[in-house]
């Protein structure tokens, strides 16, 4: 990691009509990482980026791409950051090759863009109109939009929302490659599984603010309990026992059938628990944590 952040965001604000949208938001985005930002819809995720890119104006508090002010230096920060854009901006008539040629013309620098749309799996679509194009191929055409100006980070907006699994995987593949090149990536999304297999760091904004900032490893390991487990007893157990469980940190009753999460000390106390009683547990079930289980903890789920 190098010592100067590629973007870094600090104590950022903005309203709109006398409401912070953005409330004291800060983060760093290291070179070479995929960082995420998740939230509710609402919570202010949008707004960020777009101060990030220069297309808003911050009420307060300081972001740098590269070390440069995206709205001071804003053609400094195009060529340094490379940014999806919205389906709306490129024209449907406009064939794949017309889209590539053309981006590549805005930069003094950019990617041969041949090699690229090879990597992108767009070589067979070169002569296809953008209206044309599936979901998924769109996307690959913003992707290597984005990347056209060898950028040094992307910004990636809700890049796969719309997309079958399918399309959605090979998405994932295709950051997971852009990062492999060098380039970081501030990823923002909605959807926990891919936040949780392409994100090295996420930072959780939930009503304008940082809820939390870590490895979704570590965010997991934050929630309620890292362990679930969950059984129908043969015989009936006691609420004290259970509740007396080392590292519990809840326990529900449902038809019979007990959900304990905690630690993996908790689901080996429990076996213990059962052993000792001669209770059998039937269908025993034991899953980790996710990050959907830390994510309903960290954000407030009724708005
Ligand atoms: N130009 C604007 N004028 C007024 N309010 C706005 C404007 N842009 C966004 N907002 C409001 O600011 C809040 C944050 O919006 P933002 O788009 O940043 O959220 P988000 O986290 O990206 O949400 P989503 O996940 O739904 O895209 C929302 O309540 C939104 O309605």
């Amino acid at each position: 990691m190098s010592a100067t952040p590629v973007i870094e965001v600090t104590a950022l604000r903005k309203s709109y009509g006398g409401r912070a949208v953005v409330d004291g938001v800060s983060f760093a985005v290291e070179e070479g990482e995929i960082f995420g930002i998740l939230g509710p819809n609402g919570a202010g995720k949008t707004t960020t980026v777009e101060c990030v890119e220069g297309l808003r104006v911050p009420d307060a508090g300081r972001v740098r791409v590269t070390g440069l002010d995206p709205v001071a230096d804003h053609e400094q920060v195009a060529r340094v950051l490379g940014a999806q854009l919205q389906e709306s901006e490129l024209q449907a008539k406009l064939t794949v090759r017309e889209a590539l040629e053309l981006y590549a013309s805005f930069y003094p620098h950019p990617a041969d863009w041949q090699p690229l749309a090879e990597r992108l799996g767009l070589t067979g679509k070169l002569t296809t109109r953008f209206a044309k194009l599936s979901g998924g191929q769109k996307q690959r055409l913003f992707i290597a939009l984005a990347l056209i100006g060898n950028p040094r980070v992307v910004v990636l907006d809700e890049l796969t929302t719309g997309l079958d699994p399918r399309a959605r995987r090979d998405t994932w593949q295709l950051i997971e490659d852009v990062r492999a090149s060098g380039v970081a990536v501030l990823l923002v999304t909605h959807f926990m599984e891919e936040a949780q297999r392409l994100c090295d760091r996420i930072a959780v904004i939930d009503k304008g603010r940082v809820a939390a900032l870590d490895t979704p490893e570590g965010l997991i390991r934050r929630s309620a309990g890292s362990t679930v487990i969950s059984f129908t007893p043969s015989a009936p157990l006691d609420d004290g026992d259970l509740n007396g469980l080392p590292a519990l940190t809840s326990v529900a009753r449902k038809d019979g059938r007990i959900t304990l999460s905690g630690t993996d000390e908790t689901v080996n106390a429990v076996l213990t628990l059962l052993a000792r009683g001669h209770i059998t547990a039937h269908q025993l079930r034991v899953s980790d944590a996710t990050l959907d289980d830390a994510f309903l903890d960290l954000t407030e789920v009724t708005r």
